[in-house]
Parts: structure tokens; C-alpha cells; sequence
């Protein structure tokens, strides 16, 4: 048998997924994203070409798409879509959180459960990758009806989940309230106390200490890796960050507790500035306890202005971070950043940057981290929460956080030596993708055709 060169492999691969997932432009998005990476792993590897890694990779193992019906306040009957796509569980049970926002589709699930095959190799915990949610929008919903969602969703989901097959968490829209619902309907249908099935538990009833925090701190644990290696740091420096949600309100934390000022918080209506640098505690007081628009926040503090619509990459500053949403720093925001002088950008949220902004940012030699490498803390934390389910045991917040510290050391170092050994040192992309492949790809060769 001929193999066919690295760089055909590849073309045929994307024609192919793009021939069956027409219509599903951010997973093509994420997908094409790996393979502009992976000639020269290829190269190196015939024997993925020959075991058909790609093919096989491309295609999720399972997906699921069911209909969760509810009732709101009123009493009317009301019906979402509800997802879970089962990626690839090579290195462990499916690991990945679950969405709910009206943009959530198949698509988007793609995509985001794509992404976390490579990102949980990157870890080096011992699980695979596996994304969902529904079109559900929690903003403007009462408690009750959140509950009552929530439980007609795990109604379902029930059935194709489990601490040894597939262990969901939170993402956009998913945060402790909605874990604890879940947790609840999945308890009393299985009769079962099985903690390890979701992750981002309460910390009174089996979460890990740092499991919150963990995706925020973690890419600023990245960001000043990478800036290390060049010598910099955070401290002293100006930091924006988009999002006002899980991410984005720890990001902005540790930023200041390394010493830097993080002067932005945005939501979909818009965004802040506090030139004297965001209080963390009025942040929280605003998005977790009111759910309040950020516009709330500005209100409330003397320092800062809010600024309706507009771009937050318009606000000048050294180091950026994208925690909302995917595609939200395009070509104009990255050519305000470059005109801006900034140093870093950072990616807390799932593919964030579009790639010619990638490219912008890149050729201008600015530092560039994607979030499959600097968003890792928050699933590792969870891998480090279903260990200590699985050993009935609990770590404090001193250990929790050395170790999330130490794992995205691990995961920069995996990241920076992958882009030497390929031949563009630095390039954090091509790191974390080829990285993060050629873990998986061994696995699935080593495990058979399946
Ligand atoms: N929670 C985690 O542990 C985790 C882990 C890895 C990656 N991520 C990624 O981080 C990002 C944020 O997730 P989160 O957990 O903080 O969610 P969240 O629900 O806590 O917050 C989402 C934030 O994004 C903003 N947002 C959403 N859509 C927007 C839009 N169209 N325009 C502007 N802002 C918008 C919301 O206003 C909110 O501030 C997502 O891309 C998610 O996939 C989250």
C-alpha cells in the first residue's frame, strides 16, 4: 500500500468532514484549525496515516440529541434540544461540560466536544472528551424553572452517563446551581450516591476546593508561564478581559493577585472600564448573587464607565483575555490590540479568536495561547475532583491549587516542547494541537479499529 503524503492526507480529511458535516461551520472551524497542524506530526507517524487516526478522529462515537419538555411559571409547556456528543473516549470516559444558551446547536457541541479530546490529553489525566447541553436560556428564568429544566434534561441524560463512561461538568450557563439540580434528578433516579458522575459539585457534598476557580486561574497560571520563558511577567502590567461569568471573574482575580490590573468585564449588552482595576468582590456581588447585567457594575462603582456595545478590544492594555464565547475576537479587535502594543492574548474561553485574527496576532510576534491548552485548568481540576470521589477523600484548597499550578506547568511545558520539536518554537497552536494528538492517536492505534 502507498501512503499518501502528509499534506494529501490532510486535504482529503478535511473534504470529507466538510462533505458530511456541511452546515456545521464551527466544528469545520475547530476541525480545520488541528489539521493545518498535524503535516509534520504526520510525517513523522506514517502509522496514523495507515491506522486512519484522522478519519476515525473527526467522527464523534456517539451522538446524542433528545427533547427535554418542561413547564414554565405560567404553566405553559415549554420544549429544548437537548445534546451530548460522545467524542472519543481513547484515554478515559468521556469528560466535558454541558452548555446551555440559546446559541447552543449541533454544531457548536461539535466543536466544543472536539476541542476537549486534545485539551484532556494535554492534561495527562486519564479521560477523553465528550461535550453537550441545550438551546435552554437560563437568563430571566426563575430558580424554580431552572430546577425543573434541569431535571427533565438528566431525565434523559440519565441513561448514557456514568462515573465510568461519560462524567459531564459545567460550562456557559452551567455553574454550581444547575450541577446541584442535576446531581439531584440523577440521584434519585439511579437511587445511587455516585459522586463521580458530574463534576463542579458543591464543596460540601464532593466537589473539589479550586474546581470554581480553577479555567480563570489556570490560563493566567499559563499566561505567566509563557511569559516567563521570555523573561516578562504579569506583575505591574494591564490586563483586559471579556466575560463577566466563571471564567472571566477568576482570571481577573489571579490576575491582580500576581500584581497585575485587569480594567475590563463585558457581557453580550457590553463592556466596563475601571481604570482603578475591577473589584473582584462587587463582580461576583453583581454576576453570581444579583445576575445582574454588567452595565450593574458601573453603576455601582464610581471608578468605572460602561460602555454599551463597542469592543473591548478597543481598550488599550499589554495583556489580553477572551473569556465569553467562541469567535468574539475577530480581525478588527486583534488590529486594535497589535495597534495597542499588546503582549499576550491569552484564551480562557473554547476558540475565542478567529483564525485570521490568529494569524494577525501571530505575525506580529505577539505571545499567543489557545484555550485548548490555557483553558485546561478547569478539566483537570475536575479529573482531580473525580479521583478524590473515587478515594472518598478531600484535598484543602492549599494542595487543590498547588496542584492545578503544577499541571498547567506541566501542560505549557508539554505545549512549548511540541512546537520546538515540530519546528516553530513558540507557536502555542501548533504546540497544543499536535501535542495533544499524538497522545490520543497513540492511544486509538495501540486499542484496535473500533
Ligand atoms: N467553566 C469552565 O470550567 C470552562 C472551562 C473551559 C472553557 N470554558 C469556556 O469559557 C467560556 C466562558 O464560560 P463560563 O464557564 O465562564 O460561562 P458563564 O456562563 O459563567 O459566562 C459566560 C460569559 O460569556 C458572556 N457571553 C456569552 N455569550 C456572549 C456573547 N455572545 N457576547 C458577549 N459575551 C457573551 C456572558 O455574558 C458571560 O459573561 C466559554 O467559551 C466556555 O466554553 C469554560
Amino acid at each position: 500500500m502507498t501512503l499518501p503524503t502528509p499534506e494529501a492526507h490532510l486535504r482529503d480529511v478535511s473534504r470529507v468532514v466538510g462533505q458530511r458535516s456541511a452546515g456545521e461551520p464551527e466544528f469545520l472551524q475547530a476541525v480545520r484549525e488541528v489539521l493545518e497542524s498535524l503535516a509534520p506530526v504526520l510525517a513523522e507517524h506514517p502509522e496514523f496515516v495507515e491506522g486512519g487516526i484522522l478519519e476515525r478522529l473527526v467522527e464523534p462515537e456517539r451522538q446524542l440529541i433528545f427533547r427535554v419538555p418542561w413547564t414554565d411559571d405560567e404553566g405553559l409547556v415549554r420544549v429544548n434540544r437537548g445534546y451530548r456528543v460522545q467524542f472519543n473516549s481513547a484515554l478515559g470516559p468521556y469528560k466535558g461540560g454541558l452548555r446551555f444558551h440559546p446559541s447552543v446547536n449541533l454544531s457548536v457541541i461539535k466543536f466544543l466536544g472536539f476541542e476537549q479530546i486534545f485539551k484532556n490529553a494535554l492534561t495527562s489525566q486519564r479521560i477523553g472528551g465528550g461535550k453537550g447541553g441545550s438551546d435552554f436560556d437560563p437568563s430571566g428564568r426563575s430558580d424554580a424553572e431552572v430546577m425543573r429544566f434541569c431535571q427533565s434534561f438528566m431525565t434523559e441524560l440519565v441513561h448514557h452517563i456514568g462515573e465510568h463512561t461519560d462524567i459531564p461538568a459545567g460550562d456557559i450557563g452551567v455553574g454550581a446551581r444547575e450541577i446541584g439540580y442535576l446531581f439531584g434528578q440523577y440521584r434519585r433516579i439511579t437511587q445511587r450516591y455516585e459522586a463521580g458522575v458530574l463534576t463542579g459539585k458543591g464543596v460540601g457534598w464532593g466537589g473539589a476546593e479550586v474546581r470554581t476557580e480553577a479555567t480563570g486561574y489556570g490560563a493566567v497560571f499559563f499566561a505567566e508561564e509563557m511569559l516567563l520563558r521570555v523573561g516578562e511577567g504579569i506583575e505591574g502590567r494591564r490586563a483586559i478581559v471579556s466575560g463577566s461569568g466563571n471564567v472571566a471573574t477568576y482570571a481577573i482575580e489571579k490576575i491582580q493577585q500576581l500584581g497585575g490590573t485587569a480594567v475590563t468585564a463585558s457581557d453580550s449588552g457590553g463592556y466596563i472600564v475601571d481604570e482603578a482595576g475591577i473589584d473582584v468582590e462587587l463582580l461576583k456581588q453583581v454576576k453570581e448573587v444579583e445576575r445582574a447585567r454588567i452595565s450593574r457594575y458601573a453603576e455601582l462603582r464610581p471608578s468605572a464607565r460602561f460602555v454599551a456595545g463597542g469592543s473591548v478590544w478597543d481598550v488599550p492594555a499589554e495583556l489580553a483575555f477572551p473569556c465569553a464565547t467562541q469567535n468574539e475576537l475577530g480581525e478588527a479587535g486583534a488590529r486594535a490590540l497589535i495597534a495597542n502594543g499588546v503582549r499576550a492574548v491569552v484564551e480562557g474561553a473554547n476558540m475565542p479568536t478567529t483564525p485570521a485574527a490568529v494569524e494577525l496576532l501571530q505575525d506580529a510576534g505577539v505571545l499567543f495561547a489557545p484555550g485548548k491548552a490555557a483553558n485546561a485548568g478547569g478539566v483537570a481540576t475536575s479529573a482531580l475532583e473525580m479521583s478524590q470521589n473515587a478515594a472518598r477523600s478531600r484535598w484543602d484548597r492549599d494542595k487543590s491549587e498547588t496542584r492545578l499550578h503544577d499541571i498547567m506547568r506541566e501542560v505549557h511545558g508539554a505545549t512549548y516542547a511540541a512546537s520546538e520539536r515540530y519546528g516553530r518554537p513558540g507557536d502555542y497552536v501548533l504546540g497544543a494541537n499536535s501535542a495533544g494528538f499524538v497522545r490520543v492517536a497513540q492511544a486509538m492505534l495501540e486499542q484496535g479499529v473500533i
